[in-house]
């Protein structure tokens, strides 16, 4: 095998456990933390989605509320700005008598009463005009007069045997006109005539037009008798008085069916173009009913288009934190498991590292070797230079151990003063060899300190296996009892457990 884990040598020489390839557990234990890890990320990303869910439903209601506010409320405004004032001006004008003296002669002066006209067109920014039945002739703010025939002039001889105080009508010559004619009568209460007000649309029907391009409204104005008088949609706009009919529009029926069964004027009607959400608004001045046609489709695209969108980035935003988070807590798991795993003093892997690392590499070991060293009278230099001085030696020894091992392996320290070296893929031999260098590295070694220099040597134990199910306490009992035979055999000295090596000794003194 191409041992997994060889030991590096660090900047002190020492070598230490690659802590990336992390040892069995540690891989169950990263496995157990990422597992949990994925739970959390999963559950934080339900969570996240219902959240942006809540948080969209409800933006979305906000945005909706204010556009249809910031779209119905100036609808109200044109309404009566167009419509309600040219009534109530026409209306007031028609009722307080400054036409009598035209209406009391059967022959008024022409210029004068145009000259009135006039004025009061100049002063309204109005159409004014007098539909004249005594004369017979209807004379113009613009300066026109043209008489009144039946069958040419319809809406006279009609409003005429109506008996209608005020009446609205849209009517179209060049532009879409709203006409108001206000009933005339003499003292009898005689019919005399009209009293007129007309204001050319173009500009409503133009702001009109806009809403629909902005907020997507519809607008359809039906007069009392079901006839549509005025719409934002061109093909439904009368034509000579010929009324459409809102019978006639596709959602009508069904949006008066939900209308009757609740008091609500807004509903929500499916037809074939998709969902249309449709308000109706009375305008009692005129008696007309106004219905505000919103198609649904567009803002339901946009809607679900923003939501993925919102989705899509709240869920980028928990991965990027996701792997933000793994990256600190992986950073602070390595550092803590450099503080379990590595010796302080020596900075060489510990006991539960040198453990883990045998557990990981065992399996696929055809043969093993491990070697004990266990530092000669060691108490002796504590007892002498101090516990200091002491750990000065140690950290030589370590230092000229690892150089000795050549990064095959692992070597580490087992506890006090013993050291331990796992060589995998070791023959017998070439433990020996690595265990007779070092034996004779140390002989030849000293410490310097403070005053003087103190040399030291070790006894080493060594113990082999090529059986797979040989582990760890047993092949380390060998090995540590071989050590006890070398410290009985005087120290400063390599034996190993194994019985052929024992007989031949592989003494090593110094
Ligand atoms: N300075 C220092 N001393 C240590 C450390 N760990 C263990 N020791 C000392 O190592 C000594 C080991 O003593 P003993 O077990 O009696 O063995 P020894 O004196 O080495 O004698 P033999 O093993 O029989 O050769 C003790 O005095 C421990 O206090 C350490 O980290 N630093």
């Amino acid at each position: 095998m191409q041992p997994e884990y060889f030991g590096n040598a660090d900047a002190c020489g020492t070598l230490c456990w690659n802590f990336n390839q992390e040892g069995f557990e540690g891989r169950v234990r990263r496995y157990r933390l990422t597992k949990q890890a994925g739970i959390v990320f999963v559950l934080c990303l339900i969570l996240c989605v219902v959240i942006a869910s809540i948080l969209f439903v409800r933006n979305m209601a906000a945005n909706q509320s204010q556009q249809q506010q910031q779209s119905i409320s100036p609808v109200f405004t044109l309404v009566e700005e167009q419509l309600i004032a040219p009534l109530h001006i026409a209306k007031t004008l028609g009722t307080i008598g400054i036409y009598d003296e035209f209406f009391a002669s059967d022959t008024p002066d022409e210029s004068q009463v145009v000259a009135a006209l006039q004025n009061y067109a100049k002063l309204f920014n109005l159409e004014f005009y007098l539909a004249h039945e005594g004369s017979r002739k209807q004379y113009n703010s613009d300066g026109t007069v043209f008489d009144l025939i039946p069958g040419e002039v319809y809406w006279y001889f009609d409003f005429k045997d109506r008996p209608l105080d005020v009446q609205a009508v849209l009517g179209k010559q060049a532009d879409v006109h709203l006409y108001i004619d206000v009933r005339q009568t003499g003292i009898n209460g005689e019919f005399r005539g009209f009293a007129g007000v007309g204001k050319g649309l173009g500009e409503f029907l133009q702001a009109f037009e806009q809403f629909r391009q902005k907020y997507g409204h519809e607008f359809v104005f039906a007069n009392n008798r079901g006839e549509i008088v005025l719409s934002s949609r061109h093909e439904l706009l009368p034509e000579n008085l010929e009324f459409k009919s809102l019978s006639q529009l596709s959602w009508y029926a069904q949006f008066e069916q939900l209308a009757n069964t609740s008091e609500d004027r807004s509903h929500l009607v499916n037809s074939s173009g998709g969902d249309l959400l449709i308000s109706e608004f009375t305008l009692e001045s005129l008696d007309w009913r106004l219905f505000i046609v919103t198609p649904l489709a567009p803002r339901q695209h946009a809607a679900s288009k923003a939501f993925m969108l919102y989705a899509l980035l709240t869920m980028i935003g928990l991965i990027v934190l996701f792997k933000l988070i793994q990256k600190i807590l992986s950073l602070y798991y390595q550092q803590l498991s450099n503080r379990i795993n590595i010796d302080p003093l020596t900075n060489l892997p510990n006991r539960s590292q040198l453990e883990q690392y045998f557990a990981q590499i065992r399996p696929d070991c055809r043969e093993i070797a491990l070697i004990v060293v266990d530092i000669d009278n060691f108490k002796q230099i504590n007892d002498t230079y101090g516990h200091n001085a002491g750990d000065q030696v140690l950290l030589n020894i370590t230092r000229l151990f690892s150089e000795n091992m050549q990064a095959e392996g692992l070597f580490g320290r087992w506890g006090g003063e013993e050291f331990l070296f796992i060589l995998p893929e070791a023959n017998h031999q070439h433990a020996m060899e690595v265990a007779t260098r070092c034996c004779v590295a140390l002989q030849h070694h000293s410490t310097e300190l403070p005053k003087s220099r103190v040399r030291v040597t070790a006894s080493f134990g060594v113990s082999h296996s090529r059986r797979s199910d040989d582990g760890l306490s047993l092949l380390f009992e060998q090995a540590d009892q071989a050590m006890y035979q070398a410290k009985r055999n005087g120290r400063n000295q390599v034996v190993s457990a194994n019985i052929n090596s024992r007989s031949d000794g592989s003494r090593s003194d110094g």
